[in-house]
């Protein structure tokens, strides 16, 4: 058992370098006698081929460790290894090529809750060097430091609506801004002109299930619209949700810029959304965008 601990302490060193050494596929393996038995250890690390498609290397491994004299191995760490470098990168490339046609505009995400608004706007505005603002943080400070939860059982939805238009009016203004707006800030018509006033809006598209499963993880508690609903986290989440995409589906389909999930697994050759990484997400976004000012409205837009 003490040698097995060793194995895992030591070997994510000698991944690593193997890992940089040589194209991380297929699999390796080495052994070394331990001192008290004279047993052999033998370790092997199992690489799978990676798609070329990816925009990250990631690399999932298995370490496994077994004696000489019973070599059935028992698996001591599975996981990934991932060189965030080529993803961060392509982010900041393509941060800098979307500059000069962004001009300073400010960047507003749109999209139902859980679609990752937050985590997306905050490595946008780390790249872009913008300031990032929470429109739901920016409402509790607003109303005393209470939650957005307390605030619809306290005061009620309209009042929660009305404040989420003046937070939305007094950024309005400013340029270099990323904002994470409420999942409900689309429905109304005077939002969208501010928001609009020196911003873009981008649409964060992510598929029903993968919104579900996020909230579920979390859960439906900070979340007000969702306590109308019966049953478990996931069920809830997929019941309201549906409902909400319904009634605002065309709204969130007004953004300058659409970012649907769906297509990103197409491009990138993935299985499944959930393995879209957030700075993927942004890098996407960023692409969107670009593609917008290119076009004669966008670029009319940006004064360019
Ligand atoms: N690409 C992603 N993959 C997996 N989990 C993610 C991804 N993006 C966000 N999440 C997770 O989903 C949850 C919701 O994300 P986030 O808070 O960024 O969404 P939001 O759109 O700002 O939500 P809300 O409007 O409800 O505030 C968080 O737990 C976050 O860690
Ligand atoms: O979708 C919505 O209407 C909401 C989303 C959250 O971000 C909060 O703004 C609030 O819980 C309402």
């Amino acid at each position: 058992m003490e040698a097995a601990v060793a194995c895992k302490l030591q070997y994510p060193t000698w991944i690593e370098s193997e890992r940089f050494g040589r194209k991380p596929t297929g699999s390796l393996s080495f052994g070394r006698r331990l001192r008290k038995d004279k047993a052999r250890e033998i370790v092997s690390v199992r690489f799978p081929v990676q798609t070329s498609c990816s925009r990250r290397q990631r690399s999932v491994f298995v370490v496994s460790c077994s004696s000489y004299k019973n070599v059935s191995a028992s698996t001591l760490e599975t996981g990934s290894i991932q060189a965030p470098s080529d993803e961060d990168l392509l982010l900041k490339n393509k941060s800098r090529e979307v500059e000069p046609y962004l001009n300073g505009h400010s960047i507003y995400l749109v999209g139902l809750m859980g679609s990752g608004k937050t985590t997306v706007g905050k490595i946008l505005s780390h790249v872009l060097t913008y300031s990032f603002f929470d429109s739901d943080k920016l409402i509790e400070q607003e109303v005393n430091g209470l939650s957005v939860a307390e605030i619809f059982k306290l005061h009620g939805e309209g009042f929660f609506r009305n404040k989420e238009t003046e937070v939305l009016r007094s950024l309005s203004s400013k340029k270099q801004l990323v904002v994470s707006t409420g999942g409900g800030a689309v429905v109304r018509d005077e939002n969208w002109d501010y928001m609009q006033e020196k911003g873009i809006v981008v649409w964060l598209d992510v598929p029903l299930e993968a919104l579900a499963q996020r909230i579920a993880a979390v859960g439906t508690q900070s979340r007000p619209l969702l306590h109308y609903e019966s049953g478990d986290p996931y069920t809830k989440a997929m019941k309201r949700l549906s409902h909400l995409l319904q009634e605002r589906g065309e709204n969130y389909a007004k953004a300058n810029a659409r970012v649907s999930l769906e297509d990103i697994v197409g491009k990138l050759g993935y299985g499944d959304v959930l393995d879209i990484t957030p700075t993927e997400i942004a890098i996407e976004a960023l692409e969107q965008i670009e593609a917008y000012l290119k076009t004669e409205g966008g670029m009319a837009f940006a004064g360019l």
